[in-house]
């Protein structure tokens, strides 16, 4: 017979209140939860613009994602769009200036789960720092109020790393003014940009600028690319989507080919070098401004989306360690909670410690680089470019190397739940392992901050002296430059942790709960390189096990805390999307619950019914 479930006459979670397991965990927290919220945010005042603008959010039907996890793809990205146009409508409505904290909570919020990341996170912020004035003040409004979409067409089939490999073709023409485009080869086609596959009207073409017969390198230059009538594509352009991707499912990435394509001259965003009517050259400033749009979008991704994915791994995680209970510690006591497993705060707790510290370093390094594109913009001050460009490259890879692997050790932490789409893990995984790769891979990233670094200097140096060529003399070093740039990396953020510490002496509740993370972060740190540190002489095997010993101790520190921590973090349950991470404890519930609403689970089709009955 077909078991048919019997379904319990579900009492809906809300009405059961909270879990009383998770509900013990936030009886006596030993510091403020609040103010660590509002250290977290920078205020006070800023946690109470996050929070209403999140009220707005979450009362809107347009923005729920109850059926997230069962929809088609082009039903995730229609919904995206449509999440995309009523936002703005509610900019609008609630004069949320784009550059205001309103907006920038708002999209933070939405994160990827809004259409047009790549037109308000990259095109609109690349116009506004290599175009003129004249072309912000055309194009930037016409983008802010969605009458235009744009993208970033940079990377190619045959080149995403190597930009002087780039192989469209920018050629100006002086008899007519304009600038004409080409890609001579299969390799040419411009592959994954962001919004291109179906939304885009206009793209930011970076491409290899040729004027007066010579190649002056990789430039922008805006093209249309679709019909502003009926969104057809324009003469020239062929365009479209990529197909499936691990995720990022709600994004139309998508190929874009341009053949004999002219635009106007204006069209070269050239506040740091254009091209004068008789076809010369001029230059402004670093001839390596015009990779300044990635070190931007480097930095704005720390916070808006590479933390945030670790940081909510965490929350679920945790909160469902306390719910569940596995085995006994303790024969003939009840099951254990899995978090009072020494080996489960193992896991967790230095993944917990690794947010905060990646959250003040995030903080300050935004501060720096606004400070950089300051000097640039208004005093043409390039000085700072190279050190903003090593450790942007350098923490953006670190922090997502560590991000993505920290969120699959929270999912495999979660046992066969965490494998269910439902707990939200395995999407936070595999969209923020996205972040290795976009906006410049890894190990060319550490490469870049690598040219900084003594020890690998020295090996460098002696190849050089034997004779070796010095691409030979790079490449043969580039394990210990990739080595000495994370170590470098790693000791501007426990430096910065550290800092960060001494200057809460004025809140010695909140400072005391996060020096436990601080030391925490920093000893997880050692552990994890002891064989660096044990090579150089630097530390001896006993000092190690004096290490692990402390180690061991603030685990048991943070126990009585943690679920407080994650809590401080005040995510909604809307933006956790997770059946076992719920504020409220009722894993169990949910799971079942949602699991109702899978296609599968729709009435058995009477075909499929009469064909099992014949069989039994
Ligand atoms: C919610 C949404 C989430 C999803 C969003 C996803 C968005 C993703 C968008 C993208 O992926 S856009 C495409 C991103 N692509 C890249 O990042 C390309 C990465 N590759 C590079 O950056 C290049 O490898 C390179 C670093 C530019 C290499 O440059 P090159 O080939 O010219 O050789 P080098 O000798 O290594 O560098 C030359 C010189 O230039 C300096 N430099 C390199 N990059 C920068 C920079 N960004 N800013 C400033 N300066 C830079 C480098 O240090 C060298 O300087 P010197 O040492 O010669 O003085
Ligand atoms: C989700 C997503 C969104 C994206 N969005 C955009 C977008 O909006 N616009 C856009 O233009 N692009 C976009 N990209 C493309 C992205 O920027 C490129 O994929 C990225 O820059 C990596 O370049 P690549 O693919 O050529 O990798 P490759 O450089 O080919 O990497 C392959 C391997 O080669 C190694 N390698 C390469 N060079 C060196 C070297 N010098 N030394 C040692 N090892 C090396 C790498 O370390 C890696 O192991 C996106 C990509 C993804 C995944």
């Amino acid at each position: 017979q077909l078991v048919t479930v019997s379904t319990w006459s579900l009492v809906s979670t809300w009405s059961l209140g909270v879990n009383p397991d998770i509900h013990s965990e936030r009886t006596s927290p030993s510091f403020p939860v609040e103010r660590v919220t509002n250290l977290l945010d920078g205020g006070a005042e800023l946690t109470a613009t996050r929070r209403h603008v999140e009220s707005i959010i979450n009362s809107d039907s347009t923005f729920s994602q109850d059926d997230r996890y069962f929809l088609t793809r082009v039903e995730q990205y229609e919904g995206s769009v449509r999440r995309a146009v009523r936002l703005r409508e509610k900019m609008k409505e609630l004069g949320w200036a784009d550059n205001g904290t309103e907006a920038m909570f708002a999209f933070r919020v939405l994160g990827a789960d809004v259409a047009f990341g790549i037109h308000n996170g990259v095109f609109i912020p690349t116009i506004k720092e290599l175009g003129i004035e004249a072309q912000i003040a055309k194009w930037v409004p016409l983008a802010q109020d969605l009458q235009i979409i744009g993208t970033y067409a940079q990377t190619e089939l045959g080149h995403g790393t190597y930009l002087r490999g780039l192989e469209t073709t920018v050629t100006f023409d002086p008899s007519n003014q304009e600038f004409v485009i080409n890609m001579p080869r299969l390799s040419s086609i411009k592959w994954w940009p962001g919004d291109l596959g179906r939304s885009a009207t206009h793209a930011l073409v970076l491409a290899q600028l040729y004027t007066q017969g010579k190649c002056q390198g990789m430039h922008a230059f805006i093209v249309q690319i679709r019909s502003l009538v009926d969104h057809s594509s324009l003469p020239g352009v062929t365009v479209g989507d990529i197909g499936p991707k691990m995720n990022f499912d709600q994004v139309d990435n998508g190929f874009l080919i341009l053949q004999n394509v002219h635009i106007p001259r204006e069209n070269m965003l050239c506040r740091y070098s254009e091209v004068s009517p008789d076809g010369t050259y001029v230059k402004r400033g670093s001839d390596r401004i015009n990779y300044f749009s990635m070190v931007l979008t480097r930095t704005r991704l720390l916070s808006a989306e590479i933390i945030p994915a670790l940081a909510k791994a965490c929350v679920i995680a945790i909160r469902y360690s306390v719910v569940r209970r596995q085995s006994k510690l303790k024969p003939g006591e009840m099951e254990t909670k899995i978090l009072d497993y020494q080996m489960q705060q193992q896991k967790l707790f230095p993944q917990l410690a690794t947010v905060f510290a990646f959250h003040f370093m995030a903080s300050s390094f935004e501060a720096f680089c606004n400070q950089v594109k300051v000097q640039i913009k208004s005093k043409g001050d390039f000085s700072s470019l190279p050190e903003l460009h090593a450790l942007s490259a350098g923490l953006k890879a670190l922090l997502s190397d560590v991000c993505s692997a920290g969120v699959e050790t929270c999912r495999r932490a979660c046992g066969g739940h965490g494998y269910s789409l439902l707990s939200g893990l395995p999407s936070l995984y595999t969209r923020v392992a996205g972040s290795c790769t976009y906006e410049g891979e890894n190990t060319v990233m550490q490469l870049q901050t690598a040219r900084l670094i003594k020890n690998a200097g020295f090996q460098l140096q002696s190849l050089l002296q034997s004779g070796v060529e010095q691409y030979v003399a790079w490449d043969s070093t580039s394990i210990l430059l990739a080595q000495a740039a994370i170590a470098h990396c790693q000791y501007t953020i426990v430096n910065n942790f550290v800092e960060t510490m001494s200057r809460l002496q004025h809140e010695p509740e909140i400072q005391q709960v996060l020096q436990v993370l601080c030391d925490l972060y920093a000893l997880s740190g050692i552990l994890a390189n002891a064989e660096e540190f044990l090579h150089d002489g630097y530390m001896t095997g006993h000092q190690l096990d004096l290490v692990t010993a402390s180690q061991r101790d603030l685990l048991t520190c943070v126990r009585k805390d943690a679920v407080s921590l994650v809590d401080a973090f005040d995510y909604s349950d809307q933006q956790l999307h997770s059946a076992i991470g719920s504020y409220d404890g009722h894993a169990y519930q949910r799971l079942f619950e949602w699991a109702q609403k899978a296609p599968m689970n729709a009435k058995v089709p009477f075909a499929l019914f009469l064909a099992l009955s014949s069989c039994c």
